[in-house]
């Protein structure tokens, strides 16, 4: 399989990453192409062996799959500038976020085949977790072809496209609000007089452990949270600090207030 990137940025470095590390895709077979950008496509080659070009032409034409991985604002440019190069049978694979099925078909050749996703940069190490949409055109095998790129760089699972925001909300942005987190966390533990070294140590394993336990323990967060809560102890007295200063409500607005943007980003706003 040839799969072309239109768009050479943090996401799809991310995948050709993953991609190339897991051998599912020969390095060869993956083509990148950017605007305004050759010493990052230089860097891929270099890094992936991929091949790259700033002339999305041979890119396109040859590949059986291409994935639109610029920015939402840019879409129109790019959708553009490969819809007549893009041949009837090619899967078309979005990752731009907010941006429905219905608006890349409508920019393209009819009856192209549209696949949208969310993925998530966590697909760099193979753990990634990418949720599939299809759009009005495209069938089980091109769900399939979807699903076998992703598979090899996480989790995949085909929802309704209405649920894209939600999704864009809690995984394609999941993983900042948790740096965010270890962030903080880090800032204080070196207040506290921990050195950087130990705070990371610590605080990766802490939740690299955390995540574990959620997957691998068949208990729900509030019963594992509540297993660490001492009456009148350690965990009590952060948990507390927490509610008082309203986190829970912050990060449900957050993730809230990712979806409307999806929505928005969606709208060309
Ligand atoms: N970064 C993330 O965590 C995630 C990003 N996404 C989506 O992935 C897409 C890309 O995001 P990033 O990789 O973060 O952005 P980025 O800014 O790192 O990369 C965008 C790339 O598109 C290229 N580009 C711009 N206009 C172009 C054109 N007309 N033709 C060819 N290439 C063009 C740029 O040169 C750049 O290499 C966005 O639509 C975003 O919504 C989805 C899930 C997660
Ligand atoms: O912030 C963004 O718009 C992209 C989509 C999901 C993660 N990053």
């Amino acid at each position: 399989m040839k799969i072309a990137f239109i768009g050479a940025g943090q996401m799809a470095e991310a995948i050709i990453s993953g991609l190339v590390e897991k051998e599912e895709v020969q390095a060869q077979a993956i083509y990148a192409t950017n605007k305004h950008d050759p010493e990052q496509l230089q860097r891929l080659t270099d890094t992936y062996g991929i091949k790259t070009s700033e002339d999305v032409k041979e890119a396109v034409s040859e590949s059986d799959v291409v994935i639109i991985a610029v920015k939402p604002k840019d879409k129109d440019a790019a959708l553009s500038e490969i819809k007549a190069l893009l041949p009837q049978s090619t899967l078309v694979i979005s990752v731009m976020a907010g941006v429905p099925t219905a608006t890349i078909e409508a920019q393209l050749n009819a009856g192209v085949k549209v696949i949208r996703t969310m993925p998530n940069t966590s697909a760099k190490i193979g753990l990634g977790a990418t949720a599939l949409a299809r759009g009005r055109f495209a069938d089980d095998a091109s769900i399939d072809t979807a699903a076998f790129i992703f598979n090899a760089v996480g989790i995949t699972e085909e929802i309704a496209e209405k649920d894209m925001h939600a999704i864009t909300a809690v995984s394609g942005s999941g993983p900042a609000y948790f740096y965010y987190m270890v962030e903080a966390m880090m800032e204080e533990a070196v207040a506290l007089g921990l050195s950087e070294t130990v705070s990371e140590a610590f605080i990766y394993q802490t939740i690299l452990g955390a995540s574990h336990m959620l997957q691998e323990i068949d208990l729900p967060p509030a019963v594992l949270r509540e297993n660490i809560t001492s009456p009148n102890g350690t965990t009590e007295a952060g948990l507390k600090a927490l509610d008082q200063l309203k986190v829970k409500q912050a990060i449900r607005q957050a993730v809230k207030a990712a979806h409307d943007r999806s929505i928005t980003l969606g709208k060309g706003e």
